[in-house]
């Protein structure tokens, strides 16, 4: 668990990793519309990076290089305000914001740059909230926030937010972003959406596992379906969370470069190594509580 921010004067900006989902399965709808979901989290060394200043009133600022997002609508500010609010913390922030990470991607960004914001301002405006407080905190905010809080790849059940960590080997991740924008909420109320997958009663190793979001996001986003097509053709692939963005997994980065290479002009795509430790929790250190 995370304790304190490594005393080194070369670190300014804090990655906010992306995270994958090798498998998603939706087990049933809560009442309050959520879905109770199992799914494996790994991270990948690849995200955006927040740099924090901190000032000495409540104010928070935040500069970014996309403007996509208005600022009273962005995760970051939502959760450095919500530490504020919990904490009665009398600091302020000036952030800035490098999205690098393709939103409604399925990669978590906007879920990771909340967790980020609230790991780094605890630290730095030391108002020294608990792991669990913090995950308390972050699932108000996205039901992906605690993994990336946690920053352990995990087995998730409940609605995301019952981690179980797990160990995979690190492999070589090609993901290819359809340049289609996905709305979470959209494809979890969709009444076609399968919502009845068994939980898993064995190791899901032995399970033939898979995206439920998949087959609804295909019918409805073409692009998607022929990128998943187009990558097939290379490896075994998946979508990952709600879409957009599809992946395989290969040995070596050079395998996953010629893949690469050879991608059409009409979709993009980034290669990065997984991680079952998140990458931001590398640039902090890990004194238990
Ligand atoms: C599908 C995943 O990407 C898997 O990693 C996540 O569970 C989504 O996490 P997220 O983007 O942080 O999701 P939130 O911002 O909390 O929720 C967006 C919308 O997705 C739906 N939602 C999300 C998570 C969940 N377990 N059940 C849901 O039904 C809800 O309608 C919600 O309004
Ligand atoms: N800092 C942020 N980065 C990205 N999106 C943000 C941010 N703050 C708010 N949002 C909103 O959240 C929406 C979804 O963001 P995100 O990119 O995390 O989706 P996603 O990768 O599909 O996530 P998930 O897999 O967790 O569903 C965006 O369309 C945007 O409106």
């Amino acid at each position: 668990m995370i304790n304190e921010i490594k005393p080194s004067k070369h670190i300014t900006s804090f990655i906010a990793p992306a995270k994958l989902n090798l498998f998603l399965h939706i087990n049933a709808r809560r009442s309050d519309g959520y879905h109770e979901l199992e799914t494996l989290f790994i991270f990948l060394n690849y995200g955006d990076k927040l740099t924090f200043n901190v000032t000495k009133n409540t104010q928070v600022t935040l500069l970014s290089n996309t403007n996509e997002i208005p600022n009273d609508d962005n995760l970051v500010i939502k959760a450095a305000k919500a530490l504020q609010k919990a904490t009665k913390c009398q600091l302020g922030a000036d952030i800035y914001l490098e999205k690098n990470l393709p939103m409604g991607g399925g990669v978590g960004g906007g879920s990771s740059d909340a967790a980020t914001t609230l790991l780094v301002l605890n630290q730095l405006w030391q108002t020294n909230l608990s792991i669990t407080q913090l995950c308390n905190i972050g699932i108000k905010l996205g039901a992906d926030v605690p993994v990336f809080i946690k920053g352990e790849a995990s087995i998730a059940q409940g609605v995301g937010e019952e981690l179980k960590p797990i160990n995979l080997k690190e492999k070589w991740y090609l993901v290819l972003h359809p340049n289609v924008h996905i709305s979470t909420a959209k494809i979890f109320s969709h009444p076609d959406l399968p919502r009845n997958t068994p939980k898993l009663k064995t190791d899901w190793q032995s399970f033939p596992v898979r995206n439920d979001c998949e087959d609804l996001v295909k019918k409805y986003y073409p692009e998607v379906d022929k990128t998943l097509q187009w990558l097939l053709k290379y490896a075994p692939s998946k979508m990952t969370g709600t879409g957009a963005c599809c992946f395989s997994s290969f040995e070596t980065k050079a395998q996953a470069q010629h893949v690469l290479n050879a991608l059409p002009d009409c979709w993009q795509g980034f290669i990065a190594k997984s991680a079952m430790v998140s990458p931001l929790h590398k640039q902090i250190s890990t004194k238990k509580m």
